[in-house]
């Protein structure tokens, strides 16, 4: 199961042997993370990073392991941007010339780059940003400026005190005309003293939400007074500006200026699955230990895994952690395939792979978020201890919903493109994660033939039942926006039903993604098995949570929708005997977890005990402020008293 986990031996080897790496090291302690202040945090993280960068180059790691290394270190801090947004940027919208230049120089850490997209004013609306990058001719120069208050930049991260360099993305304008968006490199520091070049206002936003997890990250402010950048420092894939001040656009469609975006989104799908198996690893061990009533005889207590309701809200989370670990694989196999039409400009897939990121960003953040805080209740009032590692998990991973494509903002996309591909369906046959619309009639005409509760344990049921819903809603949203004359109008007129029916649509990819997996490439039968039942278990919950979806749309009768739900809870009895194996095949080492609930000895109430006597108010009896602020109001109440 491990290697199922991981998607080959290979992979997990190389997992493996970083998680090791970063756990045998005392240099990547972080226990004592939540007692640092922000200083001293942010310092340790600076020192970890040095650190790590120093073992990636001592011991020649390769791409893949420096990434697990970094993953297992566990602390946001700037290298993130550099590598997964600086770096792919230049690769992606850069010339060949400027790829020759900046790589050397970034791909060994030479210079270190953020993104500096998002404004105060502006974050979703790309096309809505304000900083400038003005065209002067006598000196082939951009000017970039920040015209107002609502124009700085605000939020990339390692901006505030690290980068030296960053891509901006401001609107260009030559003799007096905007010309859209587009990505500039711009120094940001000066490469001997480190301090920010003139004409730049650099700071940090402030501490986020949670303590020790973010604020190790320095998110930045950037304010530009007429700061000039040579001409070549424009990305200049997309469209170019000669030195005459003439605006060219190669055949490389716009969007590809977005192409960053879609690389990190395709990230961070993959990513959900990595946090998600924490807090179930956590929830699920601790579930194993913990005893609260059911007592026969003096004998113990039950586990409270044991319970149905644990049960019923734990495994559902235990199969999506699959559910995501797989469909973030197969996104990755469409990103690289994407990646490699686009170096040889072919386009025709961009379109259905930016809906797959987009619409899977929302899906698999949204639900892993939720996720780590059911877990977090779902052990109890511990789990509200710094030391279940739950918090300050929830606290990092949350906003993913947010960052790189609000959730909601990301399934409107989907919706575009669904409604695009239905409009189209007369003359052009959809394709890839689309295909199932080609096939409405059956869709919209045959009904579930489901006829008892084993009758669900099927792929081709559960399959024709997402895809029935799926195109219901999107077909149904299609004829209903055909009605507008204005299609904007009744796009937004619509939305709340579309971003519904993009949901469907994305559900729809997981779940057959995960059918597609067993099909295929699962080692070993009983391995095999065990992931069907997950596997049904991730599909029925869903239909479960959704059988609104599947009974308005008429697909499914009442009966149908609780034979399913019968099923679902005849399962989770399947799920129970084998629940630890399945989170101990996500390798996750103690040190990853940072949980004393999520123990892999499960010796959680010793540990528990003494991470208490850790905190600094336990150093003394008493403690500052006592007789300060606490004895005075007992010998007033002792004055009252008297009266
Ligand atoms: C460190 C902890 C991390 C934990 C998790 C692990 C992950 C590790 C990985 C990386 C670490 C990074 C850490 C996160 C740092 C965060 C960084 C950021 O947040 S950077 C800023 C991100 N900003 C956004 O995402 C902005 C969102 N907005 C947009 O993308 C766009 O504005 C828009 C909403 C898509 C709208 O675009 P536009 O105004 O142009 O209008 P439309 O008319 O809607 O679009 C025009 C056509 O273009 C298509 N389109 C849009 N985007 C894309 C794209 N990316 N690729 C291809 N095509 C695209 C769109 O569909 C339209 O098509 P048509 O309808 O014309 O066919
Ligand atoms: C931790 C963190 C790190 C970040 N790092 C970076 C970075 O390195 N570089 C960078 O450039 N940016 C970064 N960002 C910024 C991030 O990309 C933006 O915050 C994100 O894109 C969301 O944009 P916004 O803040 O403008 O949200 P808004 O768009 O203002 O969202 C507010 C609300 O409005 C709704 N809304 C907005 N538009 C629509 C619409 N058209 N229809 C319906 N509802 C809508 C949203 O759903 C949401 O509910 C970071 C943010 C965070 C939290």
């Amino acid at each position: 199961m491990k290697v199922a986990w991981a998607g080959s031996r290979e992979a997990f080897q190389v997992s493996d042997r970083m998680a090791k790496l970063v756990a045998n090291d005392p240099v990547f302690e972080k226990f004592s993370k939540p007692m640092l202040g922000r200083k001293e945090l942010f310092k340790n993280t600076l020192r970890k990073a040095a650190y790590a960068w120093k073992l990636i180059n001592d011991l020649r790691l390769t791409e893949e392991e420096a990434k697990w290394l970094r993953h297992y270190i566990d602390e946001p801090n700037y290298t993130d941007l550099h590598w997964e947004m600086f770096v792919p940027a230049i690769e992606g919208q850069g010339t060949k010339e400027q790829k020759k230049k900046w790589l050397p120089l970034a791909q060994t850490m030479q210079i270190i780059g953020t993104y500096a997209q998002t404004e105060l004013g502006h974050g979703s609306n790309v096309q809505g940003l304000e900083t400038t990058a003005t065209f002067d001719r006598q000196t082939d120069e951009f000017v970039m400026h920040s015209p107002t208050l609502t124009s700085s930049k605000w939020w990339p991260g390692g901006m505030a005190k690290v980068a030296t360099h960053a891509i901006v993305y401001a609107r260009l304008i030559i003799d007096g005309l905007f010309h859209g968006v587009h990505g500039f490199i711009v120094q940001l520091r000066s490469l001997e003293d480190h301090s920010p070049l003139p004409g730049l206002t650099l700071g940090d936003i402030g501490m986020k939400f949670g303590h020790g997890t973010y604020n190790t990250m320095d998110n930045g402010v950037l304010r530009f007074d007429h700061v000039r950048i040579p001409r070549n420092q424009m990305l200049m894939r997309v469209s170019q500006v000669t030195k005459e001040g003439k605006y060219a656009q190669s055949d490389v469609p716009r969007q590809l200026l977005y192409g960053t975006m879609v690389s990190v989104r395709q990230t961070i799908v993959a990513d959900a699955s990595k946090a998600l198996s924490r807090a179930v690893c956590i929830a699920t061990r601790y579930s194993v230990v913990r005893r609260q009533f059911g007592s026969r005889n003096g004998g113990p207590e039950t586990q409270v895994i044991d319970y149905k309701t644990q049960q019923s809200r734990l495994f559902p989370l235990l199969a999506s952690a699959y559910a995501f670990r797989f469909v973030g694989e197969w996104l990755k196999s469409l990103y690289i395939d994407v990646k490699q039409r686009l170096e040889a400009n072919d386009f025709s897939t961009l379109p259905e792979t930016h809906a797959c990121t987009a619409g899977l960003k929302a899906l698999t953040t949204a639900a892993t978020a939720d996720g780590i805080e059911e877990c977090r209740k779902l052990c109890g009032g511990h789990g509200y201890l710094i030391s279940s590692g739950l918090p300050e998990l929830f606290a990092f991973y949350v906003p993913a919903c947010s960052y790189e494509g609000e959730n909601v903002v990301m399934m409107l996309q989907v919706a575009r493109f669904l409604v695009k591909t239905v409009s189209n369906l007369g003359y052009k046959q959809p394709v890839g994660t689309a295909a199932y619309l080609g096939r409405v009639t059956p869709l919209l005409q045959n009904n579930c033939a489901v006829q008892t509760a084993e009758d669900w344990l099927n792929p081709d049921a559960i399959l024709e039942a997402f895809e029935a819903r799926a195109a219901r809603m999107v077909i149904g949203c299609g004829e209903r926006l055909a009605m507008f004359e204005n299609p904007e109008e009744g796009f937004a007129e619509l939305s709340i039903d579309l971003v519904e029916a993009s949901l469907a649509h994305c559900q729809l990819i997981t779940v057959s993604v995960f059918i597609q997996k067993l099909n295929h490439e699962i080692p070993g039968n009983g391995v095999k098995r065990s992931l069907e039942v997950l596997c049904y278990v991730y599909a029925l919950f869903l239909l479960h949570k959704h059988q609104g979806d599947f009974l308005a749309t008429g697909y499914l009768t009442p009966k149908q929708a609780s034979l399913a739900n019968e099923q679902l809870r005849t399962l989770y009895s399947k799920v129970r005997p084998n629940a630890i194996a399945f989170v101990d095949s996500f390798n996750h080492m103690d040190h990853y977890l940072c949980s004393v609930l999520g123990r892999y000895d499960g010796n959680v109430y010793p540990k528990l005990y003494e991470a208490a006597w850790k905190d600094p108010l336990n150093d003394s009896d008493i403690v500052d402020g006592i007789q300060q602020y606490v004895q005075p109001i007992l010998k007033q109440k002792l004055h009252y008293a008297k009266l």
